[in-house]
């Protein structure tokens, strides 16, 4: 069957729908990975948004129970240039049409992605519409142009609704959850913590009374100033605890510490993201998923460093505090998907934590 990605300004692009014929609207972002779609549409940062994939096939090697972060995808919609409807690999359990439909997830097919990605990036992201007819174009197009995903809040459909815990016999760890990516917590896994896992909401109070030795903060959809209520809580924890937050958490702690945000013209989405650290010069490879920055002018550099910067446009990429146990990045350590050669962070916090647990 035809159809169309409507954007908010009017321009449309033609191709054939798959997946379920459920149509939605989102924010029109673009990803350049190379592989790991599945992880990238069940990550719950992309929470409200319609997702361009530049690679030119998706598909082909099928969707399977494993490789996901997490339950379903939240994405509002999905586009490519070529659907791969015959899937070819060993853990392949399903393919990408099925999983669409039984997850109610409109797609298109056919596209000129790279026109689209073109055009977004002289634009910027902007909303859009996959749909079966035109009938309605003038209506979705004001539709769309009165939605305002800057203030609207795509946290509470992904944080766990319930604590929760993962047993571990190593440090206690309380993780704010404002989206969390399972490879986050399998990671954490992996160093024996014992990870409880909170609603994005809960009180500073609450958690200390856990008696944790640790607090991480996790990814996110959304604007964090969306979440100004979780900021105050988090500059309540952060002259306790070591802290380590991940993209959303990153931008939280940096909101917590007075800094600003702001939101980039299209983001930086994909798994090969060139990283600087400014402390050893190395360079790292990195995935990443964020259509907001810390703003630099506002870091108060009396009290943090700024610690990583991206060698595409320059952002900051990590901040730390000077004194307190407390960092965060704004890529993915925990890749999935993209290259693993950051997860040494994760083991920088478990040693913060033990060192300060030590201390006491
Ligand atoms: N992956 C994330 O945590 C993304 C953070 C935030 N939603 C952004 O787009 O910048």
């Amino acid at each position: 069957m035809k159809g169309y990605l409507i954007l908010e300004d009017g321009m449309v692009f033609e191709g054939k729908v798959f997946g379920s014929l459920q149509e939605d609207t989102g924010e029109v972002v673009f990803n350049t990975a190379m592989a790991g779609y599945q992880e990238i549409f069940t990550d719950n940062s992309y929470n409200g948004q319609i997702l361009v994939m530049t690679y030119p096939m998706i598909g082909n090697y099928g969707i399977n129970s494993e490789d996901i972060e997490s339950n379903q995808p939240t994405i509002k919609g999905l586009v490519v240039r070529e659907l791969c409807k015959t899937p070819s690999n060993w853990k392949s359990e399903n393919c990408l049409d099925d999983y669409l439909k039984y997850h109610n997830i409109m797609g298109i097919e056919g596209v000129d992605t790279r026109k689209l990605v073109k055009h977004l990036r002289e634009k910027g992201t902007m909303k859009g519409i996959i749909t079966i007819s035109l009938d309605h174009k003038q209506e979705q197009m004001e539709k769309m142009q009165e939605m305002d995903i800057t203030t609207k809040n795509y946290t509470g459909d992904v944080s766990t609704e319930k604590p929760y815990i993962l047993a571990g016999n190593g440090p206690k760890i309380a993780l704010l959850d404002f989206g969390v990516k399972l490879n986050i917590l399998r990671i954490l896994k992996s160093y024996d913590c014992h990870i409880t896992v909170l609603p994005y909401q809960t009180k500073a109070e609450e958690i200390m009374k856990l008696g944790v030795d640790g607090v991480f903060l996790s990814n996110g959809p959304g604007n964090p100033q969306t979440l100004m209520p979780a900021v105050e809580n988090i500059k309540k924890l952060l002259h306790h605890k070591p802290m380590f937050g991940i993209c959303m958490g990153h931008q939280l702690l940096s909101l917590a510490f007075g800094a600003d945000t702001y939101k980039l013209k299209y983001g930086h989405r994909g798994g090969n993201h060139p990283v600087k650290d400014l402390i050893t010069n190395k360079v790292y490879i990195t995935s990443q998923n964020h259509g907001y920055v810390v703003d630099e002018k506002t870091v108060n550099q009396k009290e943090l460093v700024i610690t990583h910067r991206n060698l595409n446009d320059g952002t900051i990429e990590g901040i730390q505090h000077k004194y307190l146990p407390v960092f965060s990045v704004q890529y993915h350590p925990e890749a999935s998907p993209g290259p693993m050669e950051s997860k040494y962070l994760f083991q920088q916090f478990v040693y913060n934590v033990q060192h300060s647990k030590e201390a006491v």
